[in-house]
């Protein structure tokens, strides 16, 4: 598809299998709304073929438009963007209604749906009297209510607090998964795309730059953005009671941030400035303990990155691990690329999130 907007053109060519989660990431500006609104039908792209399983929802060269309000795409936003005047359970009921359900098996869905986005006993409740996260949850229901072919969710977490994001993200995830519903989700959080997604990819100026599995993309990033948002720690591993254990079973302690059931996919991540490196292995506190050997030295502004690759004998799983320290205590511990170290992090800096297979 090509859409413009005013001096800004999008160009893209993307393909969504049934049942795939696709996160959509990119700098501000990159065409990331964009590219939702031409797929809703919000605006007309000057050169676009856009179909949905058989149905062609716009083909500029034979003069198509499906109207947005027909293309049964489903799209939720930062704000909830509730009918002020309906309850929690009209407003749920509402697509159904106007698809032409009767009114008691609309409203015994919305009830049902209410229930599993875990806002059963808000459904007489006004918007007004909702928090942004109960808000957003009622807004999940709305959107799954009509059974959309395709849900798209424009940053649907980043207007809630830190505090809520994950619980609605965890209630997000059950549902997209259990309905297997064929998603677009637009964030600026890798975790997000981690948490919820199959494939990433990553738009610049309007053309996609980078894309593939998540964990892929985040591990061997090629353009600047990937690099950026790929600064985090992510151990990935199957969840255990107190965090994670990898894949050839050393375990990584942390505190789960969502649901995750003991024995799902996880990922821990914590941010390189939270691992301490050490000549010798710490004693005390209970905390992560692991031997690298060191790899790269990267200068990152007021830091130096310490970039890890597998020691002889060490696990795996450290391959590309970053620690974040002062150029005082790299001159202190006085390292060079292929010394073998320890890095050393806190059970309490590391968050757990499940994690899509
Ligand atoms: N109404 C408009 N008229 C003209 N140009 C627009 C309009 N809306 C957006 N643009 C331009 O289109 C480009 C893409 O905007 P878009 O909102 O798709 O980016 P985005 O990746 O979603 O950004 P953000 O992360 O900031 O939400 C921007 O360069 C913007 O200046």
């Amino acid at each position: 598809m090509t859409t413009r907007r005013g001096g800004f053109t999008l160009d893209v060519d993307l393909e969504v299998a049934p049942g795939e989660v696709v996160a959509v990431l990119g700098p501000n500006g990159s065409g990331k709304s964009t590219l939702l609104g031409t797929l809703a039908g919000l605006y007309a792209p000057e050169d676009a073929r856009v179909t949905l399983g058989a149905r062609v929802l716009t083909d500029s060269a034979a003069g198509v438009s499906v109207p947005a309000h027909r293309r049964r795409v489903g799209m939720l936003s930062q704000q909830a963007l509730l009918f002020p005047h309906l309850t929690a359970r009209d407003n749920v009921a509402f697509g159904p209604r106007c698809a032409g359900r009767r009114r008691h098996e609309a409203l015994a869905a919305a009830r049902e749906l209410l229930a599993d986005v875990g806002v059963a006993e808000l459904e007489g409740r006004r918007p007004a009297e909702l928090s942004g996260g109960q808000a957003q949850r009622v807004a999940i229901a709305r959107a799954l209510a009509v059974e959309p072919d395709l849900l798209l969710l424009d940053e649907p977490f980043a207007a809630l607090d830190v505090d809520a994001a994950p619980a609605v993200r965890s209630v997000l995830r059950r549902l997209v998964r259990r309905t297997g519903q064929t998603t677009l989700l637009v964030t600026h959080d890798v975790v997000d795309a981690v948490v919820l997604a199959d494939r990433l990819i990553v738009l610049a100026e309007g053309r996609i730059v980078e894309q593939g599995p998540t964990a892929e993309v985040l591990a061997r990033p090629r353009s600047a953005f990937a690099a950026r948002i790929a600064g985090l720690d992510l151990v990935t591993g199957t969840a255990s009671d107190g965090g994670l254990t990898t894949e050839e079973g050393t375990p990584v302690y942390g505190r789960p941030s969502e649901e995750v059931a003991p024995g799902e996919p996880a990922v821990a991540v914590f941010p390189p400035s939270a691992v301490a490196v050490h000549r010798k292995p710490p004693e005390g506190s209970p905390r992560n303990v692991v031997p690298v050997r060191l790899a790269a030295l990267e200068p990152q502004g007021e830091v130096v990155r310490l970039r890890a690759a597998a020691s002889p004998g060490g696990p795996p799983w450290v391959e590309g691990l970053a620690a974040d320290v002062t150029p005082a205590a790299v001159a202190e511990l006085g390292v060079e690329p292929g010394d073998d170290l320890w890095f050393a992090v806190k059970a309490t800096e590391v968050a757990v999130h499940p994690r899509r297979r």
